[in-house]
């Protein structure tokens, strides 16, 4: 298998943190795009992914997978043994919901941040910005941080009582904080506490770059 891959995408980082998790990395091939120079808008890259984003996993039969969820739930089901996604209908529309919403209120809203109301990845790329959406998303994600520590202070992880893709998701969400400096509200205690846990897992571990400049 390939990914198309930018090495401290936040949201890279995501399939990186799966795989490790499902003791996989040695069975992928990693292929940078370089997203400072704009290779993700080009027409050979389009052509695999019409979003032009990363990461995206190519399978050996040259079929093209995009979108974090999607490779992530492919890479759970490899083995039959889903560590990741859920094991009952109940545990993988928990998850699904839990993941989907931690894109929607934080990790989402910290990339229009990024892209809208910072320089982004530079203005041969930015062709259009709107820095007040690009606020208001930066506002959200911190809503999205409160809404995640309240979720913490009540159980262990963020779809309840075991590891999976939904806090990976969050843990995407705040390496994009942490790239753009958009801190962890202090009274976020549960989610420090937790984002703290999370990074003693060998799978996080070294992946929460403070000093790496925004993807
Ligand atoms: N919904 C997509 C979003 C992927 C995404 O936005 N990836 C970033 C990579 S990174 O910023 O996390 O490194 C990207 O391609 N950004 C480039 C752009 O949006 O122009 C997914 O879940 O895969």
């Amino acid at each position: 298998m390939k990914i198309y891959d930018w090495p401290t995408g936040p949201y890279p980082a995501r399939v990186r943190i799966a795989l490790a998790e499902k003791n996989l990395q040695s069975q992928v091939q990693f292929v940078t795009v370089d997203l400072w120079k704009g290779e993700h808008k080009t027409p050979e890259f389009l052509a695999k992914n019409y979003s032009g984003t990363l990461p995206v996993l190519e399978l050996d039969d040259g079929t093209l997978l995009a979108e974090c969820t999607a490779i992530t739930e492919y890479l759970d089901a490899l083995d039959d043994a889903p560590l990741l996604t859920g094991r009952t209908a109940r545990e993988k529309g928990m998850i699904h919901m839990m993941s989907k919403r931690a894109e929607l209120e934080l990790l989402d809203a910290v990339s229009v941040y990024f892209h809208h109301a910072t320089p982004g990845l530079g203005p041969d790329v930015e062709l259009y910005q709107n820095p007040e959406w690009g606020l208001r998303q930066r506002d959200k994600a911190v809503r999205g941080m409160r809404y995640f520590d309240g979720i913490l202070r009540k159980q262990p992880f963020v779809a309840g009582e075991f590891f999976s893709m939904a806090d990976i998701t969050v843990i995407g969400g705040l390496i994009f904080a942490g790239l753009v400096t958009l801190p962890v509200p202090d009274e976020c205690d549960a989610l420090q506490a937790w984002y703290a846990r999370m990074q003693e897992r060998p799978s996080v571990k070294n992946r929460v770059t403070m000093s790496t400049p925004a993807p």
